[in-house]
């Protein structure tokens, strides 16, 4: 990476400005996955060890600017702190004078959590003030928000053009593990997309077909290349106006020489729920009432064959509806596949991909998870993330 890191800088006694991404699920004020938290751990860490005043900043969830109770970061503090085996101080605001009166009361090593900065308009609409609010509470500021890296907001864009900026060790392994797979990849180097919205691939699918060898499709995505082919979808998911879109992928691929996998038989049900009909249909065969909502087993065995010859796999988006355990088999064959296959890379990219090796506890068998939804499909898509760009080059 040409950014300059933590260890570029010397921190010690200095007020360091970190932002970082707690953006985690919760239900009813409890955290359901810490990965983030965690995923932050080492540079906090290192900021405590060096003797750095650790000033934390985050967003979480969408306020549109003003203060929601359910969305103050007081239960991530209470669930660093344990994590961390040390107080956190928690902030009720993101700057200013009462915030400037905890700061000045901080010894070397000690760690503060400042409010939800989206509770203020100007988070994300990069007001300049704000930046400059933010970095009168520091020396330094370090980036290690990956997930929230493709937004030009004041506390991720704007801070880093008022103090000295450097990214920290997750947004560093971040960009060096998805770097590096882009740019120098081990081959056979497959892409597996899936997901909902072929509109929110376009950008991913477009890049990624200069790179890849294989291209597999899944999700409910699918079913737009596969009408887009000539057979009926039934109720499946589809989106009509993307039918020439999704033909000039399967174009493209062709003139690259990139073998573009789509599903060749179906999980069917008559109904969108847990206890609905359902059958294995092959892909010529979907009947017009009813949805395709997993790919079906000859389909997981040619994927899982393609995956397990692969040397470097990308994978982003579930291949079905992976939350309903009827559905579940065709994404869990994917996870299975790349688990069982120890030469290949794989790297997990998007939430509902990592949410879903999760749940069939393989994540521990996975190269790398990435902690970006967005991020990562921004970053896979070729552009350039704003929260990076803004940061002091080496
Ligand atoms: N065949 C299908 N029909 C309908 N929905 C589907 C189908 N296959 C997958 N899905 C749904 O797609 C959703 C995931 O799509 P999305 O594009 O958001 O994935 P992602 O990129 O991994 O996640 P994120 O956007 O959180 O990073 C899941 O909720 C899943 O149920
Ligand atoms: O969850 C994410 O992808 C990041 O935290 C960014 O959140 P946002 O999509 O609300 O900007």
């Amino acid at each position: 990476m040409n950014k300059k890191t933590l260890k570029d800088i010397d921190v010690k006694g200095k007020r360091v400005f970190c932002r970082v991404d707690f953006n985690v699920p919760m239900q009813d004020g409890q955290i359901t996955d810490e990965t983030r938290i965690r995923a932050a751990i080492p540079t906090i860490q290192y900021l405590v060890e060096q003797g750095a005043k650790v000033i934390l900043a985050s967003h979480f969830g969408r306020p549109k600017g003003q203060v929601v109770e359910e969305m103050r970061l007081t239960p991530v503090g209470v669930r660093l702190s344990e994590i961390l085996g040390k107080e956190v101080k928690k902030a009720d605001e993101a700057y200013g004078d009462s915030v400037k009166a905890i700061i000045d009361t901080m010894n070397e090593g000690d760690v503060l959590l400042l409010e939800n900065v989206r509770f203020y308009p100007g988070e994300e609409k990069n007001d300049p003030q704000l930046a400059k609010a933010f970095a009168e509470l520091a020396d330094v500021y370090v980036n290690d928000a990956f997930g929230a890296a493709h937004r030009a907001h004041a506390s991720t864009e704007g801070i880093a053009h008022n103090l000295p900026a450097v990214s920290g060790f997750l947004m560093e392994k971040e960009l060096d593990v998805l770097g590096k797979a882009l740019s120098n990849p081990e081959r056979p180097f497959t892409a597996i997309i899936g997901g909902a919205k072929v509109k929110d691939k376009i950008g991913v699918i477009e890049n990624l077909l200069e790179l890849v060898d294989n291209l597999i499709i899944g999700g409910g995505l699918a079913y737009t290349f596969v009408k887009a082919q000539g057979h009926e979808v039934g109720k499946s998911l589809l989106e009509a106006d993307k039918l020439d879109l999704a033909n000039s992928f399967i174009e493209k691929a062709k003139q690259k020489g990139v073998n573009f996998l789509m599903p060749v038989d179906v999980v069917v049900a008559d109904d969108f729920s847990a206890d609905a009909n359902k059958k294995v249909v092959s892909i010529e065969e979907i009947p017009a009432d009813w949805e395709a909502l997993d790919i079906g087993p000859k389909t997981r065995e040619i994927y899982s064959d393609v995956i397990k010859n692969s040397k470097l796999v990308i994978w982003n988006g579930p291949m079905g509806v992976f939350e309903i355990d009827a559905f579940a088999g065709g994404t869990k064959a994917v996870a299975e596949a790349l688990a069982e296959s120890e030469g290949t890379y794989s790297v997990i990219g998007g939430g509902d991909s990592a949410a879903a090796v999760e749940k069939f506890n393989l994540a521990d068998k996975m190269s790398h998870i990435s902690t970006g939804g967005g991020a990562s499909l921004e970053f896979m898509e070729g552009k350039a993330l704003p929260g990076v760009v803004a940061l002091n080059d080496k």
